[in-house]
């Protein structure tokens, strides 16, 4: 059995069809980049698996149950625009990620210290021990995009889902996340769904690089269906592209 199943799914928004029968398995520890035009439905994708929305129809599983409605639990989240909590500093938002999954959303004397110091241990190994008693405002956009990292990851979750992660950081910064979180991958070893618009970064990063696009296309009406994964690519070793094409795209309908 797969680790994450997804079966026949569907996903409307009234009558406006926007994922159309995807079907995808996942191993635990793969890497799975997302790419798709614009509007095709890939973050809806992502907040599907995380069960911020249940599907028109259709399955998820993960691990063999249909994925828990409380954050956190198994899956961490890193949106694009800083996920960060403005008000604490880089230590407690590290502490803040651990007690989203305590039972009283706290911690208090002897625990609040002890997940201080655990905290601590991972501000130095994403590299930001120096500015643990700083507010996320007086970090790089690099920097805020790793405590995000660092916050989802401390209540060490099965799966990533990065929804265009490092979409607003420059290209330096962004070469160094990539390595940042190649590192954390082999340590951990996560299972990772990652949205990007950046095919190279897809294929650099991803085992798998998965494409979304509507096989069915009607000219006088692109709404009219949804999309679903046409491309499953096998991005290990560099990738050869063109290997497994799931869909005929853009097939004109019968007259
Ligand atoms: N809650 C919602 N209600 C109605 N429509 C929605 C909702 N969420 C998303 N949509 C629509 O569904 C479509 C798919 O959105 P989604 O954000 O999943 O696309 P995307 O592929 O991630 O796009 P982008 O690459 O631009 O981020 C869009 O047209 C969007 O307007």
């Amino acid at each position: 059995m797969s680790f994450v199943t997804v079966e026949n799914l569907f996903q409307s928004y009234g009558p406006r069809p926007i994922l159309d029968r995807v079907n995808v398995t996942v191993e635990e520890g793969e890497f799975i980049s997302i790419v798709g035009a614009s509007g095709c439905g890939k973050s809806t994708f992502l907040r599907l698996l995380l069960a911020q929305e249940r599907p028109s129809r259709g399955e998820i599983r993960i691990d063999g149950n249909p994925p828990a409605v409380e954050p956190g639990l198994e899956r961490g989240v890193v949106f694009q625009r800083y996920s960060v909590f403005p008000h604490m500093t880089v230590r407690d938002n590290i502490v803040a990620g651990e007690a989203f999954q305590h039972r009283w959303g706290r911690f208090f004397g002897a625990e609040k210290r002890a997940a201080r110091e655990r905290a601590d241990t991972v501000l130095a190994r994403i590299g930001l021990a120096h500015v643990a008693d700083q507010y996320p405002a007086t970090l790089s956009g690099g920097m805020q995009q790793r405590l995000a990292i660092g916050q989802a990851l401390t209540a060490r979750p099965r799966i990533l889902l990065l929804d265009e992660p490092f979409g607003a950081l420059d290209p330096g910064t962004r070469l160094s996340m990539h390595d940042f979180l190649t590192e954390l991958r082999a340590e951990t070893g996560m299972t990772v769904f990652m949205v990007t618009h950046d095919l190279s970064e897809g294929f650099k990063l991803g085992d798998r690089v998965l494409v979304f696009d509507k096989p069915r296309w009607d000219p006088d009406d692109p709404e009219a269906f949804g999309a679903t994964i046409t491309y499953d690519f096998d991005a290990r070793n560099g990738g050869i592209p063109f290997q497994t094409i799931k869909e005929k795209t853009h097939v004109p309908l019968p007259a």
